[in-house]
Order: C-alpha cells, then sequence, then structure tokens
C-alpha cells in the first residue's frame, strides 16, 4: 500500500492536521526531528510578519507508543498561535459579530478561480485553504516519510540555487551529502557564500521597490535504490510522480529533472550517463545528467530535482484587480505577506520528495514491520547485486 498523507487546516483557522498512512510499525519516530523540520520551513530572508507570531510544533495524537508507530493512521496536530487574533473571523461556528467579505481577488493567488468555482461571495473562503500555511502539515508529515527512509539509508536534503536574478554557482559533479551540512546556517539556504550575501541584497533591493522575488531551489536524495517506480505504465513512472508532487508546492512552476530543461539543447552524447561495471562497486555511472530517474525508475545515483517558484502574488503595491462584489476596477488585497519564500519551500520540497519516494519503498517492498521492510530491501540488493551508497 503506497504512503498516505492528507493535510487539512485553515491558514488563520484554529490549526492544521496531517494523516498519514501507510507507514509500517515498528519505525522509530523522534520529536525533535519532526519539530526540526518544522521551525526549517520558518527559516529564509524575506519572510513576513507571520513568522514571528508562529513556532510550529507539530503534536502527534494517534497512531505512536512510546516513540514507536503501531501499523495505524498517524495523526498530527500544528497549532495557528495566530488564531487567537482571528477568532472572529474563523470561527468554525457562527459568531454575533458581522464579519466582513473578502472582494478583491489578487492576481496569482487561488482566490477567483476558487470563488468562481465554489460560487463563494467571499475570498476568504479560498485564501485561508489556498495559503502555503498547509505546507507546515505537509513538513509534519513529511518528517514521518524522512523517519522511514533514514530506516532505510535515504537522506533527503535541499538548497537554494537562484533568488531572483541571482544565480549560485553550479555544484561540483556530484557534491557528498555532507556538503549540505551547514545550509540552514545561510539566510538563504544557499551553499554560497558570495551568492548568499547577493541574494540577501537583491530580496532587501525589490522588497524596497514593494516587489515580490521568486527563484530555485534544488533538492536531491541520496541512498536510493535502483528500480524505484516503474516503467510499465504512465502513473507509475517515479519521475511523473515526483514532478507532480513538487509542483503542487503554492508557487511552484516549473520542475526540471537532473540536468532537466538544459538537455533539450545538447546533443545525445552529452545528455545521458554512460555506464560502467566493477567488481568492486557494481553498475555505476561517472556523470548524473539524468538526476538518478531513467524510464520512470530509480537508478541508485543520487536523486536532483529543481524547482521554480514565482514570485509571491501578494504585493505592497498591488496589481489591478476587480472587486468580485461591484465588478468595478479596484486594487488587489493588500495585507501582510512574505516577499521571498524560496529558502522555505526547499524544505517543503524535501517534505514532498519524501513522501513520493516513502511510497515508492512502501510500494516495492511491502512489510507490516520496519524489519520486513529492511530484509525486503537487503534480499533485493543482495539479488541485483547493489552495495548501498550514500
Ligand atoms: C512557504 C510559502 C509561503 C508563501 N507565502 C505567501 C504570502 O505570504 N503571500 C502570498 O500571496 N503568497 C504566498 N505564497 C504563495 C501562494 O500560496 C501561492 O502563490 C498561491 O497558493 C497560488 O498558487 P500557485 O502560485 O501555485 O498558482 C507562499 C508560498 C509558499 C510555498
Ligand atoms: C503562514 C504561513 O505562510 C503564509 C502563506 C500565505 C499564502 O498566501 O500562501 C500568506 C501569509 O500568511 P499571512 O496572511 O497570515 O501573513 C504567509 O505567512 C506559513 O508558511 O506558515
Amino acid at each position: 500500500m503506497p504512503l498516505k498523507v492528507v493535510t487539512a487546516g485553515e491558514s488563520h483557522g484554529p490549526g492544521l492536521t496531517t494523516i498519514v498512512e501507510g507507514l509500517p510499525a515498528g519505525l522509530e519516530l523522534d520529536q525533535e526531528a519532526i519539530d526540526g523540520d518544522m521551525a526549517r520551513r520558518q527559516l529564509g530572508h524575506g519572510r513576513g510578519g507571520r513568522m514571528k507570531i508562529e513556532k510550529d510544533s507539530a503534536q502527534v495524537t494517534a497512531g505512536v507508543r512510546h516513540g514507536r508507530t503501531m501499523g495505524g493512521p498517524i495523526a498530527l496536530q500544528v497549532a495557528n498561535r495566530d488564531y487567537k487574533n482571528w477568532e472572529e473571523r474563523m470561527n468554525p461556528w457562527p459568531v454575533e459579530a458581522d464579519v466582513p467579505e473578502v472582494h478583491l481577488p489578487r492576481p496569482g493567488h487561488a482566490d477567483l478561480a476558487g470563488v468562481q468555482k465554489f460560487g463563494f461571495t467571499d475570498v476568504r473562503n479560498v485564501l485561508e485553504r489556498a495559503s502555503a500555511r498547509e505546507t507546515a502539515a505537509r513538513v509534519a508529515g513529511g518528517a514521518l516519510a524522512k523517519a522511514f527512509l533514514t530506516a532505510l539509508g535515504v537522506s533527503v536534503v535541499s538548497h537554494v540555487t537562484q533568488i531572483g536574478s541571482v544565480r549560485a554557482p553550479e555544484l561540483e559533479a556530484e557534491p557528498a551529502l555532507d556538503a549540505f551540512a551547514g545550509v540552514d546556517a545561510s539566510p538563504v539556504r544557499c551553499l554560497d557564500a558570495d551568492a548568499t550575501k547577493a541574494m540577501v541584497g537583491e530580496i532587501n533591493v525589490l522588497r524596497k521597490r514593494n516587489e515580490s522575488i521568486g527563484g530555485i531551489f534544488e533538492v536531491r536524495a541520496y541512498g536510493l535504490v535502483p528500480g524505484l517506480g516503474s516503467h510499465v505504465s504512465w502513473e507509475q513512472r517515479l519521475d511523473g510522480v515526483i514532478a507532480g508532487a513538487l509542483l503542487s508546492i503554492q508557487a511552484a512552476k516549473g520542475v526540471g529533472l537532473g540536468d532537466g530543461f538544459d538537455l533539450a539543447g545538447r546533443p545525445g552524447s552529452e545528455a545521458h550517463d554512460e555506464i560502467f561495471y566493477s567488481e568492486e562497486r557494481g553498475y555505476y555511472r561517472e556523470t548524473n545528467r539524468s538526476g538518478g530517474l531513467e524510464g520512470g525508475m530509480t537508478t541508485g545515483e543520487p536523486l536532483v530535482a529543481r524547482v521554480a517558484m514565482k514570485p509571491i502574488p501578494t504585493l505592497t503595491k498591488p496589481l489591478r484587480s476587480v472587486d468580485i462584489a461591484t465588478k468595478e476596477p479596484a486594487q488587489a488585497l493588500r495585507e501582510r505577506t512574505d516577499s521571498c519564500v524560496v529558502p522555505a519551500a526547499g524544505v517543503v520540497g524535501e517534505a514532498m520528495l519524501a513522501i513520493v519516494l516513502a511510497g515508492a519503498y512502501r510500494d516495492k517492498f511491502g512489510g507490516d514491520h520496519i524489519d520486513d521492510v529492511r530484509a525486503a530491501v537487503e534480499a533485493y540488493c543482495t539479488r541485483i547485486g547493489w552495495k548501498p551508497r550514500s
């Protein structure tokens, strides 16, 4: 059974809930590791006032006993500290106060299509759920997927490669996992010190101009076995599943796997990864242009995905819009907002990739207890002569 992660909750409602279904029993979980990811998602230069209010923690309320999973659905709860400021506007039950409706849809947000689709007169009924506050719940679920992957020797990391017009230098041919150790110490989660400075400067300059800023993050997974996913049918192709999961992140607009869009302009001899074999290493590649995916399956090389994020839609100098009550021209809703969220989105990208990869391991190896899964992975590695890599 694949891993299922469902989230519920509105941005300014009482809180968020995540249900994770499909993890094996016996998996050790760690509150610090879960909350470590929750805190990492709140990082990054360019975030707005909301991050000063929230201090996210995901509390387990079902499916775990004495630090280990029991094989049933796991429930996690994340409180919205800001709810105390929104109790009248966001109360699940009717209130006496007259709560004004929002009528000014923001270009680039879910506002207009959402009210049209559901027949609402109040944009708030859309924006509350469309808000990327929901990514806190994804990261909570992703932390459990990461715990499962860690038990199988798989690590998922991310870093920022571009903010606005500033690009970090290309990474060396294939960086080792420990190259990412210090990335969270950078205010923009970038590996390069000079690029970091320039990125922070870019955010400051654009923010002063009432602009918002996009960029690119890269997410990587190390220690995968070859053969996750499948070439046999379209919905099992892991490249498609990964791209879909990453594109589902709010404001994500493009995904490149491996060398991605650059491959389109190269001759074939410079686009693929030649195959080698030695007794010591088994099959291996000297390049990783494919980003660890061929034919919809993992190759066992590091999995590399890049995600392009558009600039945030809410602008401090709003774009033109229409009042949906009067149909008169108006300025879009102007409210508290982030100006750049690429560093935070990288952590969400880790969660989404971890959820997909954990599901792929569940699909391929089954098992009721984590020891069953480990044994199945080991048996498979023995059959194909694969030596685990990090
Ligand atoms: C971590 C994170 C924080 C975000 N913060 C804001 C914000 O403060 N204001 C805003 O207008 N959009 C913000 N966004 C982007 C919107 O949620 C997103 O553009 C919107 O849901 C529309 O989705 P789409 O851009 O994928 O079409 C944020 C996105 C992420 C990933
Ligand atoms: C709350 C989070 O992100 C929010 C995502 C978001 C949006 O429109 O997507 C709008 C902002 O919310 P607010 O209107 O309360 O300032 C962000 O802060 C978060 O990441 O935890």
